[in-house]
C-alpha cells in the first residue's frame, strides 16, 4: 500500500478503544489520525482523557498521546478526518445503531466491535476464516443507505470465536447439537481485577445477553445470502452457559458436540489443523499463520500459557476425546480482547479492505 489509510477509532477511550489502538501502532495500511470519545472526553487530549484507565500491557503509542479527542456524535467533522472508522463506542443498542448508520451515510466504512447491528438483515457479521463471502450483503446494505463507499461491517461475540470456527472446520461431518459453557475473562467486560475486585477468588455464573448471543450467532455465520440478506442456518442448535471467571484476558469453552457423520478423532484433528481461509491466502497483516492449533498434552489449552497464541489471533483447542453422552468433547481458547474483539475488527478491515471495500476516500 502505497499511502497509509487514515483511521478514526470511535469509543477510543475505552478497553476496546485502547486495544485498537495498541493492535494499530504498527500497522503497514492503517494509521491511527482520530480518536472520538462522548462529550465527557472532547476536547482534551488523548493521553490525559484516558488517564490511569489505560489498560493494554504496552505503553500508549506515542502517536497518539497528543490527539485531540473529537466528540463522537460530531459525525461529519469526524468522518472528514478519515478514511474509515473502527467502532467501539458505548451507548445504548439503539444509539449505536444510529451512530454507526449515520458515520456509513457520510460514505464512511464502519467496521464494528459492537454487537447493536449484528442481526441487521444486511449488514454482515464475519470471521474472515470462516464466512468472508457474506460481505457480498454490503451491496444490497449501500442501496438501502444510499450509499457508494460508506457501509457497516460487524465481528461477532468474543464468547463464540472458542468453538464456531473449531465447528466450522468439522462441517462436512455435519454437527447438528451442541453443548457449551463458556468460561469468560473480565475483560469481555471491559474491566482489569483494580476495577473489578468483587472478581478475585470468585466465579459469577450470569453474564447479561450472553447466552442467547452464544448460542444464535454461530448460525449466522453459518448462514447463506438470499434476496439481499443473511438467513441464519437452522443447525447445529447449540445451548450454552456463560460464565465469568477470575481471568484478566481469555475466553475459555467446554463443549460436547454430536455429528450426523460421526468421525475418527485423527480426522477432527487433521481438519483442524488445515483449517485456513482468505486471510491465510492473501497473508493479510493481522492473520495468523496458524488459526487453530492442536494440543496434545491433558492440561492444555490454559489461559496464561496459551492465550497469546498467534499474538492472540489464534485458537487453541485441547482435550478431544469420545463422550459417553455426546459424540466428542473438546476445549478450546481464544483471547477475547483480540481475536474475539479489536484484532477480529481489524482482521475483518484488512479483508475489506485487500477486495476493494475499503479505499482512500
Ligand atoms: N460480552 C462479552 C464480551 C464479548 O465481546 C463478555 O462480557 O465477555
Amino acid at each position: 500500500m502505497e499511502k497509509k489509510l487514515r483511521v478514526g477509532v470511535l469509543g477510543a477511550t475505552g478497553m476496546v478503544g485502547q486495544r485498537f489502538i495498541a493492535l494499530l501502532e504498527h500497522h503497514p495500511w492503517y494509521e491511527v489520525v482520530t480518536v472520538a470519545a462522548s462529550p465527557r472526553s472532547a476536547g482534551r487530549i488523548y493521553e490525559e482523557a484516558v488517564g490511569d484507565r489505560w489498560k493494554m500491557t504496552t505503553p500508549m503509542p506515542e502517536a497518539v498521546k497528543k490527539l485531540v479527542v473529537m466528540n463522537v456524535n460530531e459525525v461529519e467533522a469526524v468522518a472528514a478526518s478519515v478514511d474509515f472508522v473502527f467502532s467501539a463506542v458505548d451507548m445504548t443498542k439503539e444509539e449505536i445503531k444510529a451512530i454507526e448508520e449515520a458515520y456509513a451515510k457520510t460514505e464512511t466504512p464502519v467496521v464494528s466491535n459492537n454487537s447493536a447491528h449484528r442481526w441487521t438483515p444486511d449488514v454482515p457479521m464475519v470471521i474472515p476464516e470462516v464466512n468472508p463471502e457474506h460481505f457480498k450483503v454490503i451491496e444490497h446494505q449501500r442501496k438501502r443507505l444510499g450509499t457508494t463507499k460508506g457501509f457497516i461491517a460487524v465481528k461477532p461475540n468474543c464468547s463464540i470465536q472458542s468453538y464456531a470456527p473449531v465447528l466450522s472446520a468439522w462441517k462436512e461431518f455435519e454437527p447438528y447439537e451442541v453443548v457449551a459453557t463458556t468460561y469468560q475473562a473480565i475483560s469481555g467486560a471491559g474491566k482489569t481485577f483494580k476495577d473489578w475486585p468483587e472478581m478475585v477468588e470468585n466465579i459469577i455464573p450470569y453474564i447479561g445477553g450472553e447466552e442467547e448471543k452464544s448460542e444464535q450467532e454461530p448460525l449466522r455465520i453459518w448462514g447463506e445470502i438470499k434476496d439481499g440478506e443473511i438467513v441464519k442456518a437452522a443447525e447445529p442448535v447449540i445451548t450454552c452457559q456463560c460464565i465469568r471467571v477470575p481471568v484478566l484476558n481469555g475466553h475459555t469453552a467446554a463443549v460436547f458436540v454430536k455429528f450426523r457423520k460421526k468421525p475418527s478423532k485423527e480426522e477432527l484433528i487433521e481438519r483442524l489443523v488445515n483449517f485456513k481461509g482468505l486471510p491465510q491466502e492473501l497473508k493479510l497483516p493481522s492473520a495468523p499463520g496458524q488459526f487453530i492449533q492442536y494440543m496434545e498434552e491433558d492440561n492444555r489449552p490454559q489461559v496464561t500459557l496459551d492465550v497469546d497464541f498467534e499474538n492472540g489471533m489464534g485458537i487453541s483447542v485441547g482435550r478431544l476425546r469420545e463422550d459417553t453422552v455426546y459424540d466428542y468433547k473438546f476445549v478450546g481458547l481464544s483471547h477475547n480482547t483480540v481475536r474475539g474483539a479489536a484484532g477480529g475488527a481489524v482482521l475483518c478491515a484488512e479483508l475489506l479492505t485487500a477486495q476493494g471495500y475499503i479505499e482512500a476516500k
